[in-house]
């Protein structure tokens, strides 16, 4: 079965309830190609995710940008999944580069995260990455294989998770992945996926990349055959989200 294209928006920690306003309102007078072709979901601050459910497009989805690791309780500035459950808000993304790297999150953690999300039934796009100085190595697989690896240890049901390849240096750089670089490391979670989870796993679960994408480079991104979709930044901020949203329509007519 084909997967569906999936179409993230993380709006990182920018925006003021009147930008985020002015970003709902292009989104919902954005013509953009039909929910059965593609899944959009956009992920703006948790302080904001209240006003955006209340404003934004009903064919839209939203996602908060991290959860906490367990229960609620004595955590101090964390938001838990049973918080995001009682918003009705129904994913989120866990293991951003940013806060693996800024805020020292390390694989076992965010693979905690991601299975206690999925316990309390949220949805999550689980980001997974290597940096510069792994790419220039030669560490690439590996470094996403070990994320990918602490993810699958610790859940047993992958269909509402989205795997996001983020290379760290193609983050807010500019520098996008070219379509062959990206292809070549989604294929080859594709094939962790397949050797060490199922089959099946790996040939259902969206691989979705991120890191630079625009309305320009996202349709030679889309036509490679293991993107699924993508996670973008700052771009999702601006108009050219929709024309990011509708390279989905590469796939619908391959
Ligand atoms: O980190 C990203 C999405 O989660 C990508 O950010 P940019 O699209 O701004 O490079």
């Amino acid at each position: 079965m084909a997967r569906k294209f999936f179409v993230g928006g993380n709006w990182k920690c920018n925006g003021t309830s009147e930008e985020v306003k002015k970003i709902v309102s292009t989104l919902n007078e954005g013509n953009v190609v039909s929910s059965d072709i593609v899944d959009v979901v956009v992920s703006p601050p948790f302080v904001f995710l209240p006003l955006v459910k209340s404003l934004l497009r009903s064919d839209f989805q939203i996602a908060a940008q991290n959860c906490w690791i367990q229960k609620g309780g004595a955590y101090t500035g964390e938001i838990s999944a049973e918080m995001l459950v009682n918003l009705d808000i129904p994913w989120v993304i866990l293991g951003h580069s940013e806060r693996r790297l800024l805020l020292g999150e390390s694989n076992e953690f965010v693979g905690g995260k991601v299975a206690y999300a999925l316990s309390k039934g949220l949805n999550v796009i689980a980001c997974v990455g290597e940096t510069l100085e792994q790419r220039e190595s030669g560490a690439t697989v590996d470094v996403v294989a070990a994320q990918t690896k602490a993810i699958a240890e610790r859940i047993s049901d992958w269909t509402n998770v989205v795997l996001a390849y983020e290379p760290v240096w193609a983050i807010g750089t500019g520098k996008v992945a070219t379509p062959a670089q990206a292809q070549e490391v989604h294929y080859e979670l594709r094939k962790w996926l397949q050797i060490n989870v199922s089959v099946e796993v790996a040939e259902s679960t969206r691989i979705i990349y991120g890191g630079s994408v625009n309305g320009a480079n996202c349709k030679e991104l889309a036509a490679q055959p293991d993107v699924d979709g993508f996670l973008v930044g700052g771009a999702s901020l601006k108009p050219e989200f929709v024309d990011i949203i509708n390279s989905a329509t590469v796939k619908s007519s391959a």
